[in-house]
């Protein structure tokens, strides 16, 4: 069983897994786990194939029940929780037929529609947050296309945009770097790393690209459990934490001040 990650006292808990176990048709996947992802931290996942990673996300997102243990997200038990808008979620890579009717707008829109929104319709502010997330992945001129046209690296951003469009506190990916070419690869982690540095995105990403990890979080795991191990980076030194809380809290007053809400334009820099 892994040790929790100690809290500092300036950043919350908002993955909180503890004593986790899971397994499929009685076949073991995940066995006692337990770990807290602080906000603001990048958290890598690493594992062999099967390690059950996959399954890992899919508990914290929703899709999959926990046999036993408990789950919490933004300190909320993930059975109450409802504030999924504040989280993206990147699953493995889909591929798709060219055929399939989608079009990278009507994707990247559906990121909207939880439970509660399914059968609402798309509003102007609905699609201008859409037309921002094109334009913060940089695929405006592929709105109309259908998804199934796209190349890898160009759905791997569409699918980005779809996670962006509510302008999450959280992003969980799922190999995101699958299957597209080595500098395709190297602008998504340049990207994802400003995200981190820059935009206090919090994220826990499955990846097998050891370079990228151990390069950005570093050579050592922070914790291990069966299978997994769990690189953690802090966007910045825990001693600096109060001061750029201090920061942060005055940029959101700000930006409450200017427009009610943070925009994703503000992604793009
Ligand atoms: N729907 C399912 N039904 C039965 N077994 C499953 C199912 N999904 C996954 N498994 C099995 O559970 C184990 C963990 O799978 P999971 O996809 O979580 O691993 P992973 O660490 O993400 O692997 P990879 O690195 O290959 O993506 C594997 O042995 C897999 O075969």
């Amino acid at each position: 069983m892994l040790n929790v990650i100690q809290q500092p006292f300036c950043h919350q808990n908002i993955i909180e897994v503890n004593d986790l176990s899971f397994a499929y048709q009685q076949k073991p996947v995940l066995s006692n786990l337990s770990f807290a992802v602080q906000e603001r931290d990048f958290v890598g996942l690493i594992g062999s194939n099967g390690a059950g990673k996959t399954t890992l996300l899919k508990m914290i997102v929703g899709l999959l029940k926990p046999d036993s243990g408990s789950i919490k997200l933004f300190g909320e038990p993930i059975e109450r929780f409802r504030g999924w808008n504040r989280i993206g979620y990147v699953p493995q890579k889909n591929s798709f037929n060219p055929l399939f009717p989608a079009t990278v707008r009507e994707v990247v829109l559906s990121g909207l529609y939880n439970k509660n929104k399914l059968f609402k319709r798309v509003t102007k502010a609905d699609q201008l947050k859409c037309d921002e997330a094109l334009h913060a992945m940089n695929i405006e001129d592929l709105a109309s296309k259908r998804i199934g046209e796209l190349s890898g690296g160009q759905q791997q951003r569409a699918f980005l945009a779809r996670a962006l469009i509510n302008n999450p506190a959280l992003l969980i990916l799922d190999e995101p770097t699958v299957g597209i070419d080595a500098e395709t690869q190297q602008g998504f982690f340049h990207l994802i790393k400003h995200m981190h540095q820059h935009h206090n995105i919090t994220f826990l990403l499955v990846s097998h690209d050891m370079d990228w990890v151990r390069s950005y979080i570093g050579e050592h795991p922070k914790q291990e459990s069966g299978k997994i191990k769990l690189y953690v980076k802090h966007s910045h030194d825990l001693e600096d934490c109060r001061e750029t809380n201090l920061t942060h809290s005055l940029r959101e007053l700000r930006q409450r001040s200017e427009n009610g809400k943070a925009s994703v334009s503000s992604w793009r820099s």
